[in-house]
């Protein structure tokens, strides 16, 4: 008995040490910080920035194009996404767009990084171009481009999507990939690929029945393409909020993403992870992988911490993971 509560003591001390720690960490990186850009995260289509202490804000960056997707786009959401998800100063992400609108997906990069009228092309049964061949390097392009959207559920820091005005064929692919979404009340939403002459394969046809439960509807919405708005899409359960306008959607994110990186990183990208098990995978399989998952996490210094936080009516600091 006595060893057992020596060891609590001791991890009860260990907990208090490393809490100062990193009280007093973070009062050096607020004070040296400036709201920039995050160094390391360089790149064209994407501006990372990180408005408060353990959040990211990715802004997808091409205002003059919509933010349109493009080959380089699809190559960075896979870098952007791989290098978050391994950084310790990262709980919790923000994707929006710049501009007038989230995004409308550019049309000249489809099958293959071919502009469309290449495309056309080969479609119609141009000869030099050996259809085998050209189906194998379309399958591997559809591929990798369903990785960058897929990066964001491998990232295991959860990631709100806020949306402004038009989210059109790709940017459903990619917020529903997103744990949460928000939105003003401007925004529509199409599943467009219908009137381009293509299935979506992207993850919209894959993921946005299982985020509406609404099957008819979702069909009704791939087979036509129609617009759908934010008061739609809220009593759909797409988005969870809608705000009046950008300003007050992004503090509204950022301040959800805050309450996020509050809590322990331990619990939070394990409750990720066992989400997207969970709805990939049965409930009995499931729980068996919950169990396995917290046989080992259970035993972290953060369950300690939050308990003694909660008993004492303290807010509690966790460490990087
Ligand atoms: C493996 C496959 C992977 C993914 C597949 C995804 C499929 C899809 O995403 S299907 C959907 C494709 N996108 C569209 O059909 C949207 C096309 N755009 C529009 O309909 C309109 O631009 C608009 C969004 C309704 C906005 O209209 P408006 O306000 O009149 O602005 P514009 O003058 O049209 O656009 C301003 C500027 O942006 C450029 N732009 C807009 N959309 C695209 C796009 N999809 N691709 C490339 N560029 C785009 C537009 O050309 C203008 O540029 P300028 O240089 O000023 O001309």
């Amino acid at each position: 008995m006595s060893m057992y509560i020596n060891s609590v003591i001791g991890k009860a001390l260990r907990v208090v040490s490393r809490q100062n720690c990193d009280i007093l960490q973070r009062i050096a990186t607020n004070s040296t910080r400036s709201m920039s850009l995050v160094s390391g995260y360089s790149f064209e289509t994407l501006k990372v920035e990180s408005p408060k202490d353990y959040i990211f804000h990715v802004e997808m960056n091409r205002p003059d194009k919509l933010n349109a997707m493009n080959q380089i786009f699809w190559k960075e959401m896979v870098e952007c996404f791989q290098k978050m998800n391994s950084d310790p100063d990262c709980r919790c992400v923000v994707i929006s767009g710049a501009g007038r609108a989230f995004t409308a997906v550019e049309i000249h990069f489809l099958c293959s990084g071919l502009d469309l009228s290449d495309a056309i092309t080969v479609l119609s049964g141009d000869k030099s171009n050996d259809i085998g061949r050209a189906a194998f390097k379309i399958h591997e392009t559809i591929r990798q481009y369903q990785e960058s959207f897929t990066a964001i559920e491998k990232c295991t820091k959860p990631v709100i999507a806020a949306v402004h005005n038009a989210c059109i064929g790709g940017g459903i692919d990619l917020i529903t990939a997103c744990d949460i979404r928000y939105c003003t009340s401007d925004a529509w939403f199409s599943i467009k690929e219908v009137d381009i002459g293509l299935a979506a394969d992207v993850g919209t046809l894959q993921r946005l029945p299982k985020i509406v439960g609404n099957d008819s509807l979702v069909r009704e919405l791939a087979y036509t393409g129609r617009k759908m708005f934010s008061d739609e899409a809220k009593q759909l359960g797409i988005v969870s909020r809608v705000f009046p306008d950008k300003e007050t959607l992004l503090s509204g994110a950022v301040e959800l993403a805050e309450l996020i990186a509050s809590k322990s990183p331990i619990a939070v990208q394990g409750t990720k992870v066992n989400l997207i098990f969970s709805r990939d995978n049965s409930v009995p399989v499931s729980l068996q992988y919950a169990a396995t998952w917290n046989q080992a996490m259970i035993q972290s210094e953060d369950v300690m911490k939050s308990a003694m936080a909660g008993i004492n009516k303290e807010k509690a600091t966790f460490s990087k993971l």
